[in-house]
């Protein structure tokens, strides 16, 4: 099955965004953030220090459910940076949905607590950092990225891969 779009997902701080947009760049894709797509409540939650729950991520997730469809749908394909750190969540995302590739940024929870201390400031606090590993999945079917890597060679990576499968 061609690849038709990219999943980057991984704990806050990984890189997400950093390599989604990168990615899309090169391949002269849509990009999108699926914090772009919290309602306000959970961006709320997130920056008072409480990890979202189940039950806050589900709406959001079939909103980018529907957005990878309908992009899929329009022939144009995309690059999206979301956690998607459990399995089911990546089921809802992926249901009826041919042709996405999740790529797992994957980094110690030192060298991403180093990262989110020196970030600018954003709503999620490195104290979140834990809640993230602890909910986190790892997916068995992803393609897995060390995010000690410069993100041009992260991107080189994922590159490197889709014009081997393809
Ligand atoms: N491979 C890398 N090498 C060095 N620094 C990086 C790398 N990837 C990301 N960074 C830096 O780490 C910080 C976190 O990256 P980024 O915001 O892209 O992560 P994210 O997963 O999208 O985070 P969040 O989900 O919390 O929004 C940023 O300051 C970014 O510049
Ligand atoms: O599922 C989640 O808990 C969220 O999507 C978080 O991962 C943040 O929104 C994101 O990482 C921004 O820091």
């Amino acid at each position: 099955m061609k690849t038709n779009f990219f999943i980057i997902m991984g704990v806050s701080g990984c890189g997400k965004t950093s390599v989604g947009k990168a990615l899309a760049e090169r391949l002269g894709w849509d990009f999108y953030d699926a914090d772009d797509y919290h309602p306000a409540e959970n961006v709320a939650k997130m920056a008072s220090g409480i990890p979202l729950n189940d039950d806050d991520r589900a709406p959001w997730l079939r909103e980018l459910h529907k957005l990878i469809a309908g992009s899929l749908a329009q022939g144009r394909p995309g690059v999206l940076a979301c956690s998607a750190l459990k399995e089911r969540y990546r089921r809802v995302l992926l249901a009826g949905n041919p042709g996405v590739q999740l790529v797992h940024l994957k980094g110690s929870y030192e060298l991403i607590w180093s990262r989110m201390n020196a970030r600018a400031a954003h709503y999620m606090k490195p104290h979140m950092l834990r809640s993230q590993f602890e909910a986190l999945e790892e997916p068995a079917d992803a393609l897995v990225v060390d995010i000690s890597l410069p993100v041009e060679e992260i991107v080189e990576r994922i590159l490197a891969w889709h014009s081997g499968v393809e």
